[in-house]
């Protein structure tokens, strides 16, 4: 076996420690709110992917611990759980392997330690697979306890060829004309809602009586409706849900919250109503404790994320009474309690989020570099901002119970942590008291020691509707004639934001000595609609020019080495890191680019959402009447595509072969001419989608990306 070089030891042992940290994946307290059952998530290298555990907490009424699980029960193979209204049962949908390739999917209902009710979902055959996902999935129970709705595949009609040699079966089946099998069928193309939800073509509500054990598929829906994030009305009679339409086609779905959408009430025995308006786009339904109903919303068109606003609907049984209970923020106003408040940007409500009296909604989202937590009066609108604020950091509400509040807090140099409060009466909240549950887990000194500063930069002299945004630098501590490596990191979206939360990437390499800079250009998410809408029709233009002036304040402030720079980022910010080596080809040293977006005019014709492409080139999305070819050298000029001969920087491209967002011939193509410049490039090609995060390749990018980066600056990591 050929040994490793001490270098590359030194990163995969890094990466090996920080492998071990877990982080909450989610929590939930009971009805008296003095037991925490939290799933904690882990990489487990061995086996190639994370293991999910659960342990429980049980309080006294000062939130101490009194007494909490001895060891993690592992619960990898629960997709969904849910626990009932009073508390008698517990439903798991669980996925288990039968045989190498094929999986199993079973509905087990828990009454107290007994195994009630176990339902072979895969052998029963009414629909196809539960979806588990954060775009369609839930479970929920009726207040009554005596049913569950879950959201799954609608099971395909069956097809055969038009020639086919048969034997006689005669023994079982549905023989019906309708359900006969349709001929020269079987290769329609059917499409499904792209990246990282491959394989879901048509959803449908699925409710099971727990008593019966029977399962149906709600009917009522139009045929040309997927349903999702589905729950039950108060009175049990029906439910709510999101419905995206399919027509004229399916855009990709994740990380896109501008697809047209509706909030519906469908009753038990299939009678529809819309609840929301047409022309826009809508999440996360949720009920308060009277019965009202609150759900998220935006325009159904431009930017995939933006600022949304939050809709109330008094009485969901009688449509026209929805009123705006927050409203998009063009910029910032102010909370109660004097903070800024930029808008929300959150991708759904706590599954729990209101007071026990109903009157004021919980909830968690991206502003500038953090996360915050908010209480917001349902009545007024007034809001005050609940943040945890020991140490600068993101705090995000898992839960809400009898006004007692959960949530998760982090920072860069320190990992997920549980946290308590008591929700304070109306008008106090600003003094809300957190107490943490659980310690820190523990990180390497040079993470803990290290310092993040949040950087507010602005272009002075711009005559630009939006001058400002910000970026986060961290960096390990530093001997005072030390200068430190730095990675530029722009992040992918781009209509996304970096906060300051614990993240493997960023502590390791901070453990290997380098600074970084996460920057939120222009167009980020969280500083308000008005820097959202500033970037379409100014990518690989403005959003260049911020990640530029981050790199240059932080040469003048910090002690960083202007000849070790490195350029670091995926999707939208693997386009702004090949901009960069292209543009500036003197000033970076080294890219590292994970599944980059190269040449906007070809992944228009590729990727699952082409109207990313047109709207980021400054043009609105249609694929109705002549294909217009301004629009395609709009999309090619604003591509790095057009700076490639210039790169001098040795660059790494990591791509993921099952990338549907930016296909891997984006960085492909790329990567050939680079070579055919004489630019040192080496591809490395994942058996991933397009976050790259599956436990095999994050571990092998990441120790990749530092030894690239190390290689080339020809320095040695710090640990
Ligand atoms: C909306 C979207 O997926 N855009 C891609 C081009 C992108 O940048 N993806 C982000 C989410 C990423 O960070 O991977």
């Amino acid at each position: 076996m050929l040994k490793m070089s001490s270098q590359l030891e030194n990163i995969v042992n890094a990466y090996k420690t920080l492998s071990k940290i877990p982080s909450v994946a989610g929590a939930k307290l009971n009805n008296k709110a003095n037991k925490i059952t939290a799933n904690w998530s882990v990489r487990n290298l061995d086996k190639g992917k994370n293991t999910k555990y659960s342990c429980n907490y049980l309080l006294n009424d000062e939130f101490s611990v009194i007494a909490e699980s001895e060891f993690g029960t592992d619960v990898s193979n629960e997709l969904l759980s849910a626990v009932s209204p009073k508390e008698t049962f517990k439903a798991i949908v669980r996925e288990e392997k039968n045989g190498k390739d094929s999986k199993k999917q079973y509905l087990e209902v828990w009454s107290k330690s007994t195994l009630a009710h176990s339902l072979d979902l895969t052998a029963l055959d009414v629909h196809g697979d539960v979806y588990a996902d954060s775009e369609f999935g839930s479970l929920d129970w009726s207040q009554d306890e005596s049913a569950i709705v879950y959201v799954a595949e609608k099971k395909l009609a069956k097809s055969e060829p038009y020639i086919k040699r048969k034997g006689e079966d005669k023994s079982k089946g549905d023989q019906s004309a309708e359900n006969a099998p349709k001929k020269g069928e079987e290769f329609i193309y059917r499409q499904d809602w792209g990246e990282q939800l491959v394989g879901k073509h048509s959803s449908v509500i699925v409710m099971c009586k727990i008593e019966t054990e029977t399962i149906t598929v709600l009917e009522g829906l139009p045929e040309d409706w997927c349903p999702g994030q589905v729950r039950f009305t108060p009175d049990g009679l029906g439910v709510v849900g999101v419905a995206w339409p399919t027509e004229p086609r399916r855009l990709g779905l994740i990380f896109c919250t501008n697809r047209p959408s509706f909030i519906f009430a469908l009753t038990l025995d299939g009678n529809l109503k819309k609840l929301s308006k047409e022309g826009v786009s809508v999440r996360s339904p949720r009920f308060s404790p009277n019965g009202e109903l609150v759900w998220l919303q935006r325009l159904a068109d431009g930017p995939h994320h933006a600022c949304h606003q939050i809709i109330r609907m008094q009485d969901y049984a009688n449509s026209d009474n929805s009123s705006t209970l927050i409203d998009i923020v063009e910029t910032e106003k102010e909370t109660t309690n004097n903070e800024k408040f930029h808008g929300v940007y959150c991708l759904g409500f706590p599954g729990k989020c209101f007071s026990a009296d109903g009157k004021r909604l919980v909830f968690s989202t991206p502003q500038q570099n953090e996360v915050r937590s908010y209480v917001v009066d349902v009545e007024s609108g007034s809001i005050v901002d609940i943040s945890n604020k020991q140490a600068k950091g993101s705090t995000s509400v898992l839960d809400v119970r009898s006004d007692v509040i959960l949530a998760a807090y982090s920072n860069m140099t320190s990992p997920s942590q549980l946290y308590i409060a008591r929700l304070p009466a109306q008008g106090s909240e600003a003094g809300i008291k957190w107490i943490p549950i659980t310690k820190p887990p523990a990180v390497p000194e040079s993470v803990a020691n290290s310092s993040v500063q949040y950087l507010e930069l602005e272009h002075a002299d711009s005559t630009d509707s939006v001058k400002s945004f910000s970026a986060l630098y961290f960096a390990p501590k530093v001997d005072e004639d030390k200068k430190l490596p730095l990675i530029v990191w722009p992040h992918g979206g781009p209509h996304s934001n970096f906060v300051n939360a614990y993240s493997l990437e960023a502590a390791l390499f901070n453990m290997l000595g380098f600074a970084s800079v996460q920057i939120n250009y222009r167009g980020s998410t969280g500083a308000g609609q008005a820097c959202v809408q500033f970037l379409p029709r100014r990518v690989g233009d403005t959003d260049v020019k911020d990640c530029k002036l981050a790199t240059d304040e932080i040469l003048k402030r910090y002690p960083v080495d202007a000849t070790k720079m490195c350029l670091f980022g995926g999707s939208h910010g693997g386009f702004l890191v090949t901009h960069l080596s292209g543009q500036y080809p003197d000033l970076y040293r080294v890219v590292v680019s994970r599944n980059p977006v190269t040449d906007v005019a070809s992944m228009f014709n590729s990727t699952d959402i082409a109207d990313w492409c047109a709207v980021e080139a400054g043009y609105e999305f249609t694929e109705q009447g002549p294909v217009s070819e301004e629009q395609l050298i709009a999309m090619r000029r604003c591509s790095p595509l057009i700076h490639v001969h210039k790169v001098k920087a040795p660059t790494a491209l990591m791509l993921g072969s099952g990338d549907k967002r930016v296909p891997h011939y984006q960085g492909l193509e790329y990567a050939r001419r680079l070579r055919a410049n004489g630019v040192p490039t080496r591809i490395y090609m994942y058996d991933d989608n397009h976050s790259l995060s599956s436990t095999p390749a994050e571990m092998d990018n990441l120790i990749n990306s530092a030894h690239w980066f190390l290689q080339h600056l020809e320095c040695r990591a710090q640990t």
